[in-house]
């Protein structure tokens, strides 16, 4: 009882404003942690004065909405500290009659509203919650958000049914669990079928599926790129769920991609070859704070500052890469003017104009509810980081004085960095701005702690969490109000370039200052689509949509990576008889590695985009679909079989070795191979009734081919009769079993 009034009272004095820079803050939330084990549930404060501040003082509350400033900030607090309501899309891909299905048997366990109730913690204990349905995302062709956030889906047991109903869905491909906002941007490009798409940034590739769906059916591909080849790999994994041939993934730098020759500025054209391209960029991402509660804790100015340029440059290479006429989208999960509307002025300025922000007319015809970019911004550096990460400043006077930086500031006194050393200060390393340049991850480090934050997910709305309180009396909406309450915080403002301290010019470069007015009545940046998270109830998100395209010199070059090695006439043609291939565009079928362990499909269009890549630049970390595999077993009696991936691109064009199951005899396949897997059995170890059933699917596969599989295949393949040679090896009876267990998995296995 005595925890709990302890806490009450932290939650009425965090109220009050009170305890605001008490440094034990998260300890004793760790505290909270563990006491939760056998007391009342914990209560966690989601605050951050300095991002408060700093976006107070950026005028981004009543920007953009009618709702005036004071209200807006207060909606904004009680938006991010709920937890984020998950949504998932059926894909394009999905048959009319699964959609109808899956939304009969969604409604059917969730139910109307009140059906089901799910238990959460409150500072007084349990209390229950009815769930309302699922609503359609209006501005997503078969978009769905649910009542509740992804954590509350896994854990809660009222839940359970649905959990798994959604994995199954997810697995087999036809359902893509996604952020709503992170919809967004696949959409603000308006995809056609026959599009070359780029992705610049694309892992772990949950928009790159999106966009794939779009032009999987027509004929157009995506070339997605990672920085990091890991997560290269996550995308491939990601986008196995589609198995699409219209998709190849590389893995550069974004401000690097390779240009091919036909594209290539070389002072005669200035084409590129995507007609659209997605930049969704690294960033800091507090946009996320609904799901990443440590957000709030680690979020910081610097941080934004510094990985504007990067954005800056991947986005700039991407409208290399656009055709002249072609559309590129720039998104964040950032709030920050310093990597949205900064970032997209830049691009014009340096495209000379070139590139223009268009309405997406797709989205708000559609209900999608949004605030336009602003035209103005502070840039401002947060001085505390300096003093955090060299430990205390001795002269602890204004350091930033008009036209540069004073060295006799730059002293430090003992700190945690520096070895209990007094000593001069490195020089211009401060937090974010040489650790924080390029993270591998894809997010800064803040962003990337704040994920091993506990998830505000674990919370409900009705008063686990304390949502902050600010002063909104008028005079603390004035400009000398909102500045001094971002100096408290650490936060000071430069009001022009030339007040930038040399030391901080990298970081704080020209192109991060809001144009002038003349500058901004023709840039248009009133266009692009600002997201919070109290407009939608989504997390918070930046969209820029532009046309126009080239107007960049191309750069670096990249060592030869190429991993397409076409198929020997000899394979080819064994591959041709054996499975009766017509018309089978052959051209496309290639092998990754010299022993063709995998045969792959690839859409003739990318291939040929890659056959102009005459310097061999594009490191390719994946392309195509795999159709056929070596099979490697020891009783093979197929040297290449049909790999399921691809198979709906070899079965159209075979002519043999290809036979039509009726629904029952599959139903029985797959009866068959659960109950193998279930119970971790060997198709000889079944039970009878199976075993008869499996017999009976063979015999019919048997009669429709005319021939048995395995002695056919094995006399045409290996010229050698399997009889006579197991009689000839004497083989016990217990080896024949083994033996017939084993090819009986393996027909199940191609079955
Ligand atoms: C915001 S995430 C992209 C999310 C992705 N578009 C999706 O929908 O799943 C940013 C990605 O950019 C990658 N990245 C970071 N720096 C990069 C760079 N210089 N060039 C290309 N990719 C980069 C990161 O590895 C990360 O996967």
């Amino acid at each position: 009882m005595g925890k709990y009034s302890n806490k009450n009272k932290k939650r009425k004095d965090n109220r009050n404003g009170g305890n605001r820079h008490n440094s034990n803050r998260h300890n004793s939330n760790k505290n909270d942690s563990r006491d939760n084990r056998n007391g009342p549930p914990r209560v966690k404060e989601m605050r951050s004065d300095r991002m408060v501040a700093y976006y107070t003082y950026q005028n981004v509350f009543g920007h953009g909405t009618k709702v005036s400033k004071e209200e807006d900030r207060k909606s904004f607090l009680e938006a991010s500290c709920r937890p984020l309501n998950a949504s998932f899309r059926i894909t394009k891909l999905a048959t009319p009659e699964f959609k109808e299905q899956f939304t009969a048997r969604m409604q059917e366990i969730l139910g109307s509203d009140g059906q089901i109730t799910i238990t959460y913690d409150t500072p007084s204990g349990k209390a229950v919650r009815k769930l309302k349905p699922p609503q359609p995302i209006p501005f997503i062709e078969n978009g769905w958000m649910l009542d509740v956030d992804r954590s509350t889906i896994r854990k809660n047991k009222g839940l359970k049914s649905f959990f798994e109903f959604l994995m199954v869905a997810s697995d087999s491909g036809l359902i893509t669990r996604q952020e709503t906002v992170s919809m967004v941007p696949p959409v603000a490009l308006s995809i056609e079928p026959h599009h070359l798409v780029l992705d610049t940034c694309a892992a772990p590739g949950s928009k790159t599926c999106q966009i794939l769906e779009n032009v999987s059916l027509g004929s157009g591909w995506v070339m997605a790129n990672d920085v990091n080849v890991s997560r290269a790999h996550m995308l491939v994994h990601q986008c196995k769920r589609i198995n699409s041939p219209s998709l190849v993934v590389v893995t550069h730098a974004g401000q690097e991609m390779p240009m091919p020759k036909t594209f290539r500025n070389d002072g005669e054209g200035n084409e590129g070859w995507a007609d659209r391209v997605l930049c969704d960029v690294p960033c800091t991402g507090d946009g996320t704070m609904r799901k990443n509660a440590g957000i709030f804790r680690k979020w910081s100015v610097n941080q934004q500052n510094n990985i504007h340029k990067i954005q800056l440059d991947i986005a700039l290479r991407g409208v290399r890469q656009c055709k002249v006429g072609g559309l590129v989208v720039y998104s964040t999960c950032s709030m920050s003017p310093m990597e949205n509307e900064a970032v997209v002025a830049q691009i014009i300025r340096e495209t000379g104009y070139a590139v223009e922000v268009e309405e997406c007319r797709e989205l708000s015809e559609k209900g999608f509810s949004c605030r336009g970019g602003m035209t103005t911004w502070k840039v401002m550096d947060d001085r505390d980081a300096t003093r955090r990460h060299f430990g205390e400043v001795i002269e602890d006077k204004p350091r930033f004085k008009k036209g540069g930086w004073d060295h006799q500031e730059r002293q430090v006194k003992a700190g945690d960095d520096d070895g209990g050393e007094s000593r001069p200060a490195k020089k211009a390393k401060v937090e974010g701005q040489e650790g924080d340049k390029e993270d591998p991850c894809g997010e800064t480090k803040a962003a990337e702690e704040a994920k091993r934050e506990p998830k505000n997910g674990k919370m409900s709305e009705d008063g686990t969490y304390i949502i902050p309180v600010y002063d909104d009396s008028p005079e603390k909406w004035s400009s000398e109000s909102m500045i001094a309450d971002c100096n408290k915080e650490g936060l000071w403002e430069f009001k022009t370039h030339s007040d930038v301290p040399s030391h901080l010019t990298a970081s704080i470069p020209k192109g991060l200052f809001p144009p002038t007015p003349a500058e901004a009545s023709r840039m248009g940046l009133e266009k692009c689509m600002r997201i919070m998270p109290q407009d939608m109830d989504t997390g918070g998100f930046f969209v820029t949509e532009s046309s126009g395209g080239g107007g960049q010199k191309d750069s670096k070059q990249h060592n030869p990576n190429q991993e397409i090695i076409p198929l020997s006439p000899a394979l080819t043609s064994s591959l041709v008889d054996f499975y009766g291939l017509s018309g089978a565009p052959l051209s496309c079928f290639f092998a990754r590695t010299h022993t063709a362990k995998g045969i792959m499909y690839l859409h003739p269009s990318v291939l040929s985009h890659l056959a102009s890549d005459d310097r061999g630049q594009y490191k390719l970390v994946h392309s195509g679909v795999q159709v056929f595999e070596k099979n490697s077993k020891n009783l093979s009696l197929v040297p290449y079989r049909i790999h399921q991936d691809g198979v709906r691109y070899a079965a159209p064009y075979m002519n043999k070795r290809k036979i039509q199951l009726s629904n029952r005899d599959y139903c029985t396949l797959v009866r068959a191979g659960i109950e193998r897997k279930e119970n971790q059995l060997r198709t000889c170890m079944l039970e009878e009734a199976t075993r008869k059933e499996l017999q009976g699917v063979r015999s019919r596969m048997e009669g429709e081919m005319r021939w048995d599989p395995r002695d056919v295949l094995e006399e045409e393949w290996f010229g050698r009769d399997r009889t006579k040679d197991k009689e000839g090896k004497g083989k016990g009876e217990e080896e024949e079993k083994e033996e017939k267990g084993k090819e009986e998995d393996e027909e199940d296995t191609k079955a």
